[in-house]
């Protein structure tokens, strides 16, 4: 198995604020050649449709048909799916589902107008989008977690039609994933992943069709294909490898804190465990709880490479370093492993969720917790939010003078307009004023 090395850090040491910024974009030099191959992949979607999908299916998941829509899922199976797999895990699935639409539901934002003492009304229409595209991950490990994460606040908002990517390594389809699928209500499946699928749901191809915006998260390649493709369609953020930074004042199981940042290593050796502390030996005491159950790990190798590569133990002066730190960071998920959150919590500004008290494992908002678990990684969280229901809504705004509002406005917007050499905008406006008692000028 890899040896461990993980990268020791103090915020007092003199080079600490260039190795924390090298620890965070580490993702940079991986960015040149993802760009190239995302771009290809792209371009190739965008100019063969199904036949460009088709081949890359085949390359990278391994996966062989001889036409898309033969990777179409019928409801009738994802039917077949909810009916063949255990009860508990069924219970599970709806119980999961029950809380995260019951979140998500006070999300969901109305119309509104209010009107002027003249008649005039003004206000903000709400209407969901016309179809969304969710994309799920199935490279390393199957996320039926993540259907429901996606499809909820989608149906929550009402969209009207909702597609599915997935990819399915090697033709083997994850009947939880399915499942899920049925219990969330999607529209239509397609088992493609990658940067193919994105590119399919921003194109549109013979098969698969474009969509308004695309959800979800998804590894490098997935994350990149969806900045590239962000203006063709609406992306709701950078939701790539996972991410974890747990501020612990000392006090908590080492065992925990080590199984916590697992957690999030066990996803991809792209991911990033981060604990910080003010305390040096309860640092050595989670490098030793690591180094004592990572053998006991099914994903040990793939922990093992996301510790190395990206993960990091600080030692700080006090907890409120500790915030100052994770703030530069802003990580996707932060855990206050300490006596009071409530106090710590008041110094975070950036973090797409934060999980309050030791008791409170990041797991937990991973499935059941009922917030979502699509989050902004790579330090967005300084201006992106969780996946909601707001993402599949849009606003337009509403503007209804009555004659009387028209004209007093109109002498505003006449002035501004030819403030600004823009004639026909100000003889529009002065159309409607009225003469003193009168109508409109001619
Ligand atoms: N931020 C979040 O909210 C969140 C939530 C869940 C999961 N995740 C992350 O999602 C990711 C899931 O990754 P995954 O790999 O398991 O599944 P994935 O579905 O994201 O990626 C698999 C796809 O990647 C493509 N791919 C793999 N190697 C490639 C290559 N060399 N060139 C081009 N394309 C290639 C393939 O097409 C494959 O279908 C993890 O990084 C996990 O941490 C993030
Ligand atoms: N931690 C992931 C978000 O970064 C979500 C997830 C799904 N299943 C397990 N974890
Ligand atoms: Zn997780």
């Amino acid at each position: 198995m890899t040896d461990l090395a993980i990268t020791r850090l103090s915020a007092a040491q003199a080079d600490f604020d260039a190795e924390l910024a090298r620890l965070l974009a580490w993702e940079d030099s991986v960015d040149h050649q993802v760009n190239e191959s995302v771009r290809h992949i792209l371009h190739q979607v965008r100019t063969r449709g199904d036949a460009a999908v088709l081949e890359f299916t085949a390359k990278f998941d391994q996966l062989s048909v001889a036409s898309l829509a033969d990777l179409e899922i019928s409801q009738a199976r994802l039917q077949q799916a909810l009916a063949a797999i255990p009860a508990d895990q069924r219970e599970a699935l709806e119980q999961a589902a029950e809380r995260v639409r019951g979140y998500h539901q006070r999300q969901r934002q109305d119309s509104w107008q209010y009107q002027e003492a003249d008649g005039t009304v003004l206000g903000q229409k709400v209407t969901p989008l016309d179809r969304a595209g969710l994309y799920v991950p199935g490279g390393k490990a199957a996320y039926p977690s993540s259907v429901l994460m996606n499809a909820i606040p989608a149906k929550v908002a009402g969209v009207a039609e909702v597609i599915m990517v997935v990819p399915t390594p090697a033709g083997v389809q994850n009947d939880m994933v399915l499942a899920a699928a049925a219990i969330a209500g999607v529209d239509r499946v397609f088992t493609v992943g990658g940067a193919q699928a994105v590119a399919a749901l921003a194109y549109g191809t013979e098969t698969i069709p474009a969509v308004d915006k695309i959800v979800g998260p998804g590894n490098i390649f997935v994350a990149t294909a969806k900045r590239e493709v962000f203006g063709t369609v609406g992306i709701d953020m950078i939701a790539g490898p996972s991410e974890i930074l747990v501020i612990c004042d000392g006090e908590t199981d080492p065992d925990w804190i080590a199984m916590d940042l697992f957690s999030q290593a066990e996803h991809d050796e792209q991911a990033q465990s981060i604990l910080i502390c003010p305390n040096g030996d309860y640092l050595d005491r989670v490098e030793a709880s690591i180094r004592k159950l990572l053998p006991t790990m099914e994903r040990a190798e793939i922990i093992a490479r996301s510790l190395n590569d990206r993960a990091a133990l600080i030692e700080v002066a006090d907890l409120a370093q500790a915030a100052e730190v994770s703030n530069r960071i802003a990580p996707e998920h932060l855990e206050l492993s300490v006596a009071d959150p409530e106090a710590l919590v008041e110094a975070i500004r950036h973090a797409g969720a934060i999980f309050m008290g030791r008791y409170t494992a990041e797991a937990l908002g991973d499935y059941c917790a009922g917030p979502n678990h699509v989050l902004p990684t790579s330090g967005t969280a300084r201006f992106s939010s969780p996946l909601g229901v707001y993402d599949f809504q849009k606003r337009s705004s509403l503007i209804g003078f009555s004659a009387a509002g028209a004209s007093e406005m109109g002498k505003v917007a006449s002035v501004l307009a030819r403030g600004e050499g823009l004639t026909a905008h100000a003889r529009s406006a002065e159309y409607r004023i009225q003469s003193e008692g009168g109508q409109g000028d001619e």
